[in-house]
């Protein structure tokens, strides 16, 4: 089969964007992961398709592949802000707010005048069930209103992360140097850690100042990535509860700059930052 593809990153972390909206498309697993592997493939973080929404009051559905494993993800910041880019350029909307579904959630993104996207990416949710992990036995230490709990690394070592999540779960852990940190070394065997059942995302976060933060994110099911959007809000949410951090924050990542703002408790987090296209291709599967 010939299939059209829209390669896209947002800030750095790359996807490939596909259009199902015009018929339903079913990848098998294999070709997910071939589309997403960077040799054989096109190569990709993620995987995204934009298909036709179940309910009349939203605009579209898009669903997340992780490009290394062809599994589908709930949730991917970046990923939706390239999503309107998509939609925009390809005439599948003239809206400037448009609302998506995903999986488990329901996104409202706006494009602005200086070409970078705003996602309300809803109200995080912070209860260690709602990842999941396990804590029984556990006793976590709190830090402002975050509890912070002690994960069990190689080495006796003991990594204190915060559970965020965006739909998606993430573990954050405060670093006094994002560039330092030992994200190769602790980013899998946080990944993979047996109290997360469904694996976690990994970040590693360094407070600049109370408006500025560095981060990098060992990805579930993708290795570190060059920014991670679900992953900013997760370390921002993270940040402001321990105290560290005011209501607006420049999340600095190795690809780029997020901007990340939420005002607590059940307010939504927004996230804006960039969505670009790099090229059009078709690719036999
Ligand atoms: N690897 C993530 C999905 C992609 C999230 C990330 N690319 C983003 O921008 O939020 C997960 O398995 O939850």
């Amino acid at each position: 089969m010939k299939l059209r593809f829209t390669k896209m990153h947002g800030a750095g972390n790359d996807f490939v964007v596909i259009d199902a909206t015009a018929a339903p498309l079913s990848l098998s697993n294999a070709q997910l992961r071939l589309l997403g592997d960077r040799r054989f493939g096109v190569g990709a973080d993620q995987i995204l398709v934009v298909e036709k929404p179940s309910r009349s009051d939203v605009d579209f559905r898009y669903r997340i592949f992780n490009g290394a494993t062809g599994d589908e993800v709930e949730q991917c910041g970046n990923g939706s802000r390239c999503f309107v880019r998509y939609v925009r350029d390809h005439g599948l909307s003239e809206a400037r707010t448009i609302r998506v579904e995903t999986i488990n959630n329901l996104l409202e993104l706006t494009l602005q005048d200086d070409g970078r996207v705003t996602v309300n990416m809803n109200t995080p949710m912070l209860a260690p069930e709602q990842l999941p992990f396990t804590t029984e036995g556990l006793q976590p230490r709190r830090v402002g209103e975050a509890d912070l709990w002690p994960l069990a690394l190689q080495g006796g070592v003991v990594a204190e992360v915060a559970l965020v999540s965006m739909g998606n779960p993430h573990a954050v852990l405060v670093v006094a140097s994002a560039d330092a940190a030992p994200v190769a070394d602790w980013g899998p065997q946080i990944e993979a850690h047996e109290r997360f059942p469904r694996k976690v995302n990994a970040g590693f976060l360094e407070v600049v100042s109370r408006n500025s933060v560095r981060l990098r994110v060992f990805e579930r099911d993708a290795g570190e990535t060059l920014a991670c959007g679900t992953g900013a809000c997760a370390a921002v949410v993270a940040g402001i509860r321990q105290g560290l951090l005011d209501a607006r924050v420049d999340v600095h990542t190795r690809g780029g700059v997020l901007t990340i703002e939420w005002a607590g408790g059940q307010a939504p987090v927004m996230m804006t930052g960039p969505a670009v296209t790099v090229f059009e291709g078709e690719m036999e599967l």
